[in-house]
């Protein structure tokens, strides 16, 4: 049982575009509005503005055959701004982006207290983090070694990347954050499907066994 192999329009109906829900979390102007934008948009804006609440993009993209949804919430950085919101980010989250401004050191310091709400909201250990530092694009302003970054990823379990929501050379880069993650969210789903179509009685819509391989052609 599961899916036929090759595209079968007559199970359309049937097939739901998963929604991953991913948030952006950090200080105030490290560029989690551009690096957002970037990604769902594929440009760089002219003018960004302090996000009040939370800014929701999104981008449909295809792994493996799959139609995934990644549901992208651009968080805001401004204690004022995000209060009252705080709990609606952590919320069902399926992965976490916490991103810092190479040119700021204390943006980077302040990743422990991100690190610190995101423990206190009781997201589960299997929710994948990734580390971001952004705006790399000004080589001669770089407060943050790589050593550094690299040290602190690694003591957190994270993926770091470094690059630039500005430079268009490093838009692949940007999106290489999200469809890493996209690609993690639905291995992991994968496999849990795969546990639960082997239980007997239980309902078999969601996803074919063959994509517990997924994790092989991740692009991390
Ligand atoms: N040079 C450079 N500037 C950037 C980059 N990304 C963002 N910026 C600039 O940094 C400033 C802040 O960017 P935003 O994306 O609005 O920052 P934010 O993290 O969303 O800030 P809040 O919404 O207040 O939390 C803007 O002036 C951007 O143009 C980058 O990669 N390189
Ligand atoms: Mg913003």
């Amino acid at each position: 049982i599961g899916r036929p192999p090759g595209p079968d329009s007559s199970l359309e109906p049937y097939v739901q575009t998963r929604i991953f829900k991913i948030i952006v979390i950090g200080d105030s102007n490290v560029g989690k509005t551009c690096l957002t934008f970037r990604f769902c948009g594929g440009t760089f804006p002219d003018k960004t503005e302090a996000t009040i609440g939370v800014d929701f993009r999104e981008k449909t993209v295809e792994i493996e055959g799959e139609r995934i949804k990644v549901q992208v919430w651009d968080t805001a950085g401004q204690e004022r701004f995000r209060k009252s919101m705080v709990e609606h980010y952590y919320r069902n989250v399926h992965a976490v982006v916490f991103v810092y401004d190479v040119t700021k050191m204390t943006s980077f310091t302040n990743l422990k207290t991100w690190i610190e709400e995101c423990n206190g909201h009781a997201v589960p250990p299997l929710v994948p983090r990734v580390l971001v530092g952004n705006k790399c694009d000004l080589k001669d302003l770089i407060q943050v070694p790589s050593s550094m970054a690299l040290k602190f990823a690694d003591a957190h379990n994270m993926l770091l990347f470094e690059t630039s929501a500005k430079d268009p050379k490093e838009s692949q880069n940007v999106d290489a954050i999200f469809m890493c993650l996209a690609c993690r969210l639905k291995a992991q789903r994968s496999l849990l499907c795969r546990d639960l179509e082997g239980r007997p009685g239980q309902p078999r819509r969601l996803e074919p066994t063959h994509d517990a391989n997924g994790k092989n052609s991740c692009p991390c």
